[in-house]
Order: C-alpha cells, then sequence, then structure tokens
C-alpha cells in the first residue's frame, strides 16, 4: 500500500489531471485535483475567481486546500500549474508527501492546451509566449520541490504511470 500522497506537480498541460486519475485508480487511492477542490469549494469556476480576486486569490484558494490535506490518508493530488509560485506550498506538499514533476515541452504544452477556454492566463494571442515566460519562471521552483522528474513528450500516459509506480516501490 502507497503509505504518501503523491503530488504532481508541471505546467499546463504536462497531464497531472489525465495521470493523477488514472495513478490513483492503479494505486487503488482517493484523487483529488486542486484546480477542481478549489473550485468546488468556491462554488465559481476558475476564470470567475482570476476575474474578482486576482491570480493572488486564487493562489490563496491553493494554500487553503494544502492545508487541509496535511495529516489525511494517502492520496494522489494533482496540482495546478502555478501552485509551486508559493513557497508556503512547495513546502506543504515536500512536508507531506512524494512529490512529482511532470515535465512537458512548451510544444508539447502548445499542443495540448490548444483548445482551452478555461485557463484564464492562457486566453491571449500570444499563448506560446506566455508558456515559455511561465516556464522559465517556474521550472526551478519545479524541480526544487520534486522528488522525481518524467518526462511526458513521449510515451502514453501508461509509461508515465509505470515510472512514477517503479519509482514509489509500487511498480
Ligand atoms: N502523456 C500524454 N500523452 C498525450 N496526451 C496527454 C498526455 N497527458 C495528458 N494528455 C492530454 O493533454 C491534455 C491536457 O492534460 P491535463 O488536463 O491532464 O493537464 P494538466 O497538467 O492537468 O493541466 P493544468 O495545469 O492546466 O490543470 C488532455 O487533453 C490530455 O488528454
Ligand atoms: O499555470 C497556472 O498558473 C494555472 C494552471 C491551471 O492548472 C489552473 O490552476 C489555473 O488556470 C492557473
Ligand atoms: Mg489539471
Amino acid at each position: 500500500m502507497q503509505s504518501r500522497t503523491i503530488y504532481l506537480i508541471g505546467p499546463m498541460g504536462a497531464g497531472k489531471s489525465t495521470i493523477g486519475r488514472m495513478l490513483s485508480r492503479e494505486l487503488n487511492l482517493p484523487f483529488l485535483d486542486t484546480d477542481q477542490e478549489v473550485e468546488d469549494r468556491c462554488g465559481a469556476d476558475i476564470p470567475w475567481i482570476f476575474d474578482r480576486e486576482g491570480e493572488d486569490g486564487f493562489r490563496q484558494r491553493e494554500t487553503f486546500v494544502l492545508e487541509s490535506l496535511q495529516g489525511a490518508p494517502a492520496q494522489v493530488v494533482a496540482t495546478g500549474g502555478g501552485i509551486v509560485m508559493r513557497e508556503k506550498n512547495r513546502r506543504l506538499m515536500i512536508a507531506s508527501g512524494f512529490v512529482v514533476f511532470l515535465q512537458a515541452s512548451v510544444a508539447t504544452q502548445m499542443q495540448r492546451t490548444a483548445k482551452d477556454k478555461r485557463r484564464p492566463l492562457l486566453q491571449r494571442p500570444d499563448r506560446e509566449q506566455v508558456l515559455a515566460d511561465l516556464y522559465e519562471l517556474r521550472e526551478p521552483l519545479y524541480r526544487e520541490a520534486a522528488d522525481l522528474v518524467v518526462c511526458t513528450d513521449r510515451g502514453s500516459p501508461r509509461q508515465v504511470i509505470k515510472e512514477i509506480t517503479e519509482a514509489v516501490g509500487m511498480g
């Protein structure tokens, strides 16, 4: 039985939500997506929260979710792409689980977020530049928090899951 929570971090389109849900089934653990949890608790969607409360308000809500997970039974947690921006969030994840950085190139992120209407930071014509700038800023923070780094550019979600389960000794 996997005894520690597994946190998936990484940029938009890395596959945190997709792989997280599949991994939770594989390990027979509950699944939580912080983006979904923030929306459920607030009763509004992410674009609405960004609009009314700004990115800061959204980040505060992410922190509340992570705080409430401390001490909870092991689960698989998919996070939002910017969760590492707060040092407190990085500390909360490192202290309470095994952190996996799902890596994806900007080209991959572009492909996987192409039709997206729900990610407020990408609703601009210079989407590629935004993704590149965010990645440059955030990559050191993903690495700082990570116990394991898995590249998702090639290979199926299944292969990514295999790498993770092997690393946590469940493969
Ligand atoms: N390893 C993969 N190979 C191919 N497609 C993938 C892979 N992982 C995810 N995808 C696809 O990429 C898209 C985005 O994935 P997903 O929503 O899981 O990303 P995310 O990391 O949760 O992003 P966000 O940070 O915005 O929540 C989905 O359509 C998903 O099917
Ligand atoms: O990269 C980001 O900052 C974000 C990623 C998404 O998962 C959401 O958390 C939100 O759209 C912000
Ligand atoms: Mg997601």
